[in-house]
């Protein structure tokens, strides 16, 4: 086993220049730049190297012998620390003495140097005689990590500060996920705390929506497959708050093992999805009635209608109704009173519509309404209970009740129909009713 010479001993072969192997060590200690220390506690002498010198700008000639002198050249913040330090030891209660500090040069500045060193001899009492030891000039690495210490404090209160949550995701081949960062935005975003996810990602995906969460996932393995960049919008239920909208924005790349590794931000869009609904219902809905409005069923024909037309099994039947006398409402009881007589018929309407029927208001007095896998008679007996309803329940005017009637048209939906065909073969039929006397039905031929 090769034993090493103590700085000790090395020193000394230093000082004394002879040609032994540890004066070869002694020299490559000095020649790699680590300063050589030695200290005499009882007379508190202490002899300092070539290196050391020369690591804080002293000529190899400048008298440097006294420990006093050693500590009125730590910095003022730090000489506690390094006495403490080496008390522990002088004690016994550490194996080795150790510390990193500012040290003044010559010239009057600042370095960061660490120094390492052991007593070597004691007296009977066990009181420190002598310690040896060497110090490094480690002022570059403590830049640089002052440097990194600043730049990653910037990045936390850069993002910390951001209404939304900056992080990677990184998914492992077999399919594990996590988020190895996650600013402080993730408690606003997902309820979370960073390291509730650092090591799994299970947390996150608990909380999106279940309706959701395939999509998530699609879209994630589409970034991962492609690389390309991730964009979702996806539910999250929230304890406490409920259902909230998230956005989600990150680009991917893989890592050496196949990982794939997402750097992005998540923002919550939940007031701007609420905006959306807002002017989307404008868009669509009838202010008076609440019904879709006419451009919005005639999406709504034009979709049953493409259904129709890859599906030949499909049937629907489309109603167009116009209630009776309707100028006459308005001119005994009043334009209100109209307003009020649209209400409930279109209270009475909705009544009899299942799920998946449409109706709109499609004009000032004018409804229509698909049935689909309805056939016209079946379209009729629908005609036929709403206005038995209407019939039953008139619209309530303070003591009196308004009589609200209505004719309607009845047509087929043909596989190869237009909206305006079928519409125009219920209106037909309306005009037929009307004809007839109104408060009728009439059913268009095939
Ligand atoms: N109160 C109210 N009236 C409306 C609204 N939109 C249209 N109207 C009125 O509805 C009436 C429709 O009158 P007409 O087209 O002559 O039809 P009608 O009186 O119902 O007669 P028939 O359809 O032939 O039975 C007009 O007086 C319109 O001013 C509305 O939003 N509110």
């Amino acid at each position: 086993m090769t034993s090493f010479p103590t700085p000790r001993d090395a020193l000394a072969s230093a000082a004394l220049g002879g040609a032994s192997s540890e004066a070869e060590l002694a020299l490559a200690i000095e020649g790699s730049g680590t300063g050589v220390w030695d200290r005499h506690v009882d007379s508190g002498e202490i002899r300092y190297s070539r290196a050391w010198k020369r690591m804080l700008g002293y000529a190899e000639d400048d008298t440097m012998s006294r420990i006093e002198d050693s500590y009125a050249r730590v910095h003022p913040d730090d000489l506690a620390m390094v006495q403490a330090r080496i008390a522990a030891h002088f004690d016994g209660r550490t194996e080795m003495y150790e510390a990193q500090y500012r040290i003044r040069c010559k010239d009057g500045s600042y370095k960061w140097i660490v120094s390492r060193g052991k007593v070597v001899s004691r007296d009977g009492a066990g009181r420190p005689l002598r310690m040896t030891g060497i110090s490094h000039d480690i002022s570059t690495q403590m830049a640089l990590a002052e440097q990194l210490r600043r730049s990653a404090e910037l990045l936390t209160n850069l993002t910390d500060d951001m209404p939304g949550m900056v992080y990677q995701y990184l998914q492992e081949v077999d399919g594990r996920a996590s988020f190895p960062h996650a600013s402080a935005g993730i408690r606003a975003i997902y309820g979370l705390a960073p390291q509730q996810v650092r090591d799994s990602a299970a947390a996150v995906d608990a909380l999106i929506h279940p309706d959701d969460l395939d999509a998530y996932r699609a879209s994630l393995a589409a970034s991962a497959a492609a690389l390309s960049r991730w964009q979702c919008e996806y539910r999250v239920v929230l304890p406490g708050q409920g259902v909230r909208w998230r956005q989600g924005d990150a680009q991917p790349r893989r890592l050496a093992g196949g990982a794939t590794l997402w750097h992005g931000f998540i923002s919550d869009i939940t007031e701007r999805k609420g905006i959306e609904r807002q002017l989307q219902q404008l868009a669509t809905v009838d202010f008076l009635t609440g019904l879709p409005n006419r451009r919005h069923f005639m999406q709504r024909m034009d979709e049953h209608l493409a259904r129709l037309g890859r599906d030949k099994g499909e049937r629907a039947a489309v109603l167009m109704m116009d209630l009776d006398h309707f100028k006459d409402i308005n001119d005994r009881y009043g334009h209100a009173a109209g307003d009020l007589a649209l209400k409930h018929f279109a209270a009475m309407l909705r009544l009899e519509l299942r799920k998946v029927d449409a109706a709109g208001r499609i004009g000032g007095e004018e409804f229509a309404v698909i049935l689909p896998g309805a056939d016209a008679q079946q379209a009729r007996a629908f005609g036929l209970r709403l206005q038995a309803r209407l019939a039953r329940k008139p619209l309530p005017d303070g003591a009196r009740r308004i009589a609200v009637q209505v004719s309607i048209g009845v047509a087929g939906l043909r596989a190869g129909d237009g909206v305006d065909a079928a519409l125009l073969r219920a209106d037909a039929a309306l005009y037929r009713a009307k004809a007839d006397g109104r408060n009728r039905i009439d059913v268009a031929p095939d």
